[in-house]
Order: C-alpha cells, then sequence, then structure tokens
C-alpha cells in the first residue's frame, strides 16, 4: 500500500452533460508526467482539467513502500520504483530537472559509489577485476562507433553486435557474465540483444554527459514521490483534495469516435464516483506497458496503424528489487560496501545486490535488496514469494555461508503483472528509428501521449517523463491559447521507411542540444556511472 492517501473532496458544482463531467483537457495518469502537464497548464492560467488516476495515491512509478521496521517499531520506507536521480548538474552546464526539484523538495539522499563494490561466485568471495576494464575499452568504442552512425546516417544495430565488434566476449567466466549485466543490463532493464546500439549511447550520454555521472540514491522517509506532491500541492491545495484530482478512477475506454465532439472518456468507479468525463483534449500518460496491454480494447475506434506499430516496436524492460530485512545485530555482510556482485552460472540470476545498512543510507536496518531484471523478473512474477526468497537465500548463503540467519521481512513487487504499469521502464530496440519513436509521441487528433516513454534522448528516466509533460503541457497551453505555432500537432510519419534519414531536431523530440553535432556529443565514457573523469 502508497504510504500516504490523499482524500478527494466531491462537490457536484461540475458542468455535466448526459451525466458526465466536462472539462478543456482530461490528463490521464498522476505520474510524473501528468502532474508536470497539469502544472503547467495550471501555471499558464489554465484550470478547466481533471487528473484521472487509477491508483488511490500520485506518483506512479515513484512508489514507495513500509517494509520492515527499526529498533522502535516504525517502518522504513522503501522504494518499489524509481531511486535514484540520474545525473544532477555539470559545471555551469545545465541542471537535471529532477534534481533542481528533489532541491527544491528537501529531499534526503547520498550519492551511491558503484566503486564500493565485492565480488562472489558460488564458492564465495573472490577479486578479480580485469573483466570490469575489458569491458570499459569495449564500451568506449561501442560509443565512439554510435557517434560515428548517427553522423553518417548509418544503419543502427544491437548493443550485442556493437560490443562483439568492440572485441566483447560475452560468454565463458560467469564473472565476465555478470560484468556485462552490471554494466547494461541492470541499468537498462534489457540485454545488449534487445538494446539499440544508438540509442543505448544516446541515452547514456544525454544524461551522464549532460547532467553529471552522480546517482543520488533516495532515501528521504517521506518517499521519492514528495518532491512530485510538493509540485502538485502548489495547484491542488495542502492535501490534494482539489476536486479535479480524481483517484481510484481507473480509465476503461476513450472514445474519440466523432472528430467534431468532445473525447469521451468511462471510467471504472461505482455510483458515488464520476465514471464518465468529455474533454476536448486528452493527455494520455500510461506507460508503454499499458498501452500495448490494453490499448485493443481502450481506445474505440482504435487507434491508427503509424501509431500501434510504433508503442508495439518499442519496447518495456523489468526491473525488479528484492527487499529483505536481517536482524541488525547479525549483519553478515561488510557493512563499509554497498554492492556485491555475484557471477551466477545463469546469467541474470540475482547479481546484484545493495546494502541499506551502511554509514550513508539506513545505517543499522539489517536491509539488503537484490535485483533482477527482464527474462528473470519475468520468471520471478510467477513465483510465491516463499520460493523466491528460498532461492535469494540460497544464493547468499553460497556468498557469505551457511550460518547466515534467515531474514525477519521480505518483499518485492511483481512490475510485469502490475496492470497499471506492466513492466518498468521502456527501452529502444535494435533498428528503431527516431521517427518511428516519433510516432510513440505523436498526438493522435486531440489525444496527446507523454510519459518517460515518449522522450528520444532520456527515454527510461524520471526526467523523461519530466519533459515530456512539460512539452504537452505547455503545447495544450499555446493551443487553448489560440496560438498556432506554440500549440501545433507533433510530427508523425504515416510510413517509416529505411532509406528516410532522421532529423535530429525538436520537431522529432530530440532535446539534447550540442548532440545536433552528434559526433561531438559522444564521447568515450567509462564503464560505471560513478567513475568520473572523461577523457
Ligand atoms: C523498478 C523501477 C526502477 C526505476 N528506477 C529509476 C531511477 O532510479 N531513476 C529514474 O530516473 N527513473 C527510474 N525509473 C523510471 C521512472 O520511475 C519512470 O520513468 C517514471 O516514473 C515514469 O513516469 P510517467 O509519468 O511516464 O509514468 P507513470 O509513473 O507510470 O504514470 C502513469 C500513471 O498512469 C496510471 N494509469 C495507468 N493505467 C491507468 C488506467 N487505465 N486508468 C487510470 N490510470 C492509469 C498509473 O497508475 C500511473 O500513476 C524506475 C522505474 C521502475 C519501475
Amino acid at each position: 500500500t502508497p504510504v500516504a492517501h490523499a482524500q478527494v473532496k466531491r462537490t457536484d458544482a461540475f458542468n455535466q452533460e448526459n451525466g458526465c463531467r466536462q472539462t478543456e483537457v482530461a490528463i490521464l495518469g498522476a505520474g510524473v508526467a501528468g502532474v508536470i502537464a497539469a502544472k503547467i497548464l495550471s501555471d499558464s492560467g489554465h484550470s478547466d482539467f481533471v487528473i484521472i488516476e487509477a491508483n488511490d495515491d500520485i506518483g506512479g512509478r515513484l512508489a514507495p513502500i513500509a517494509f520492515g521496521q527499526d529498533g522502535n517499531g516504525s517502518q522504513y520506507i522503501v522504494e518499489r520504483g524509481a531511486n535514484w536521480v540520474h545525473g544532477t548538474s555539470a559545471n555551469g552546464g545545465p541542471e537535471n530537472p529532477i534534481f533542481q526539484l528533489a532541491n527544491k523538495h528537501n529531499l534526503t539522499n547520498h550519492v551511491s559509489n558503484f566503486l564500493s563494490l565485492s565480488l562472489y561466485d558460488g564458492a564465495g568471495p573472490i577479486v578479480d577485476r580485469e573483466y570490469f576494464e575489458e569491458f570499459e575499452a569495449a564500451w568506449h568504442n561501442v560509443e565512439y562507433e554510435a557517434g560515428r552512425l548517427l553522423s553518417t546516417q548509418s544503419e543502427d544495430r544491437s548493443m550485442r553486435a556493437a560490443l562483439r565488434k568492440a572485441g566483447w566476449d560475452n560468454r565463458g567466466d560467469p564473472l565476465r557474465v555478470a560484468t556485462e549485466w552490471f554494466a547494461m543490463d541492470w541499468e537498462l532493464a534489457s540485454t545488449a540483444e534487445e538494446t539499440s546500439q544508438l540509442f543505448g549511447t544516446i541515452n547514456f550520454n544525454s544524461t551522464w554527459y549532460q547532467y553529471s555521472e552522480d546517482n543520488l540514491f533516495v532515501l528521504d522517509q517521506r518517499g521519492y514521490v514528495e518532491f512530485l506532491r510538493g509540485e502538485a500541492r502548489e495547484f491542488l491545495g495542502e492535501n490534494l483534495d482539489d476536486d479535479r484530482l480524481l483517484l481510484s478512477h481507473r480509465v476503461l475506454n476513450i472514445n474519440h469516435t466523432d472528430p467534431d465532439a468532445k473525447i469521451n472518456i468511462r471510467t471504472s468507479g461505482d455510483e458515488n464516483q464520476y465514471a464518465c468525463f468529455e474533454a476536448d483534449h486528452v493527455i494520455n500518460t500510461f506507460s508503454l506497458g499499458v498501452l500495448q496491454h490494453d490499448m485493443s480494447t481502450m481506445f474505440v475506434p482504435e487507434l491508427p496503424e503509424w501509431k500501434t506499430t510504433a508503442i508495439n516496436t518499442m519496447t518495456m524492460g523489468i526491473y525488479t528489487k528484492i527487499f529483505l530485512q536481517f536482524p541488525p545485530e547479525k549483519v553478515f555482510w561488510d557493512k563499509s560496501k554497498e554492492f556485491f556482485l555475484y557471477a551466477s552460472d545463469q546469467r541474470g540470476r540475482y547479481p546484484a545486490f545493495q546494502s541499506l545498512d551502511h554509514a550513508d543510507f539506513h545505517p543499522g536496518s539489517g536491509i539488503l535488496f537484490v535485483t533482477v531484471v527482464g527474462d528473470e523478473s519475468i520468471r520471478v512474477d510467477q513465483l510465491d514469494d516463499d520460493q523466491v526468497k528460498a532461492e535469494v537465500m540460497d544464493v547468499l548463503r553460497q556468498m557469505f555461508g551457511d550460518e547466515i540467519p534467515d531474514p525477519t521481512d521480505f518483499y518485492f513487487p511483481r512490475w510485469s503483472t502490475t496492470d497499471w504499469a506492466y513492466g518498468s521502464y521502456s527501452n529502444v530496440p535494435p533498428g528503431m528509428s527516431l521517427k518511428q519513436h516519433q510516432n510513440v509521441r505523436a498526438n493522435v487528433d486531440r489525444i496527446w501521449f507523454a510519459g518517460e516513454h515518449t522522450s528520444t534522448n532520456y527515454f527510461g528516466f524520471l526526467h523523461g517523463a519530466y519533459f515530456e509533460g512539460k512539452i504537452v503541457g505547455e503545447t495544450l497551453a499555446a493551443r487553448l491559447d489560440g496560438d498556432e505555432e506554440g500549440g501545433k500537432d507533433y510530427v508523425f510519419y504515416e510510413e517509416v521507411k529505411g532509406t528516410q534519414p532522421d532529423e535530429y531536431d525538436e520537431d522529432n523530440g530530440w532535446l539534447y542540444d550540442s548532440l545536433k553535432q552528434p559526433q561531438a556529443g559522444m564521447r568515450g565514457r567509462r564503464m560505471k556511472r560513478s567513475i568520473a573523469s572523461l577523457p
């Protein structure tokens, strides 16, 4: 259960027709993109909107949960979803907007040190780190090559092909395999086979080269969502009890049959809830996973083929944090370390453990969590808790010995089957062009789309969702003001052909100015995110 529940204040003062509440803009989803879009509308003087959200709280994939307990019996707040601010600000350069908001709302955080790492295999601790440097060198190559592909409009390929070309071999030694997992799968929630060389590199570089290589781990006991709540309070009131925020309303249908009529939205809800809305414009911020899963029944009539093809082409990664709490007095790992990498015989099986019982995080908490992604997430999502707990404990006993205690608390979210997300965050597969991605972003008449998945440079990240919410909010505000230039439709492509050159400009969602000179933006980059010093 979410940590806080805003209660919706109901009034009967709405403009209603045909039993449907009338509004200018219906914002579907109260995650980062939806709340930021609403805030932009509100800040620009447009107050006639509703935000419709299936959950009983705002935040979406900012999803804190109470877990374990401290010595006083209070529970810790841990994050099921987003946890880090990825990239802060470069010297004098732009600041990551999420970093700004984390500062504005005083979020407690600490920078992660990915070098604070111990290695293990089935026989216990190991010291060999040579693969890290080898991967680093190959990755450097992959980035340079991505810059060349971009600037010469050459064909994209998979990260696997790119790494192979750069001399990196993923087979053999489990530590080699775990090294690649730690460098890539852990970040993208996808494998090298599943990832575009071009967009994988753009995504890393736009964040860590533009902002910084620091990754702030948010520890705030109000939850990471507090920054979004703080923004929402500025226009929805201290208790978020404004009647334009409709929680626990699941959107079932979006009917856009008549191009001259308002768009009709039906939601779940008993007779005490407003289950029907009519809007001039709709901003849909549902995750790529929700769109892929539900779009064929949700939209009436169905979305055009250029749109559904694009949505089906992009992929949804899955990232699962499995939390364990041990008796704090019996902590068996090195408390001075942040990470423990396990080189499993089975790729991706419980590879990366992270300790929160560390002086910089939650000292004395006894909390450890292990992350799995992709197919392993799908696998554990099908098992019951006891089965997963037994598997994780088996691995921990291989790493730390048979004497270690059982956990006193255990929890993990099942993102692959969560019906308001269907996955964790999106990724661009090999060969998906900028134009195809633009079709994920583009509006279908008066139905607009925004979320991390519509971000070209920052897909997967909170700041991607932020920028996309902001852009669509500004576009609609301009549209409502009658500004034809500012409020114009997004570009889309009825047909995407392999021979069409991509145009890296704002119309296609390209936000990172220095990458307009693509070669210049693509520099070799070190392997782990926190290892500073660019060449
Ligand atoms: C496990 C995990 C770890 C992550 N780690 C990080 C990280 O460390 N740093 C980072 O920057 N990003 C991270 N992310 C990504 C980040 O959380 C997302 O990019 C961001 O939160 C997406 O915001 P959004 O507004 O696009 O979508 P969402 O947050 O998904 O918002 C969409 C909203 O729509 C609602 N909705 C869906 N279907 C319906 C329906 N039918 N009717 C009504 N409402 C509906 C949902 O409930 C949700 O509230 C992580 C994500 C996950 C899951």
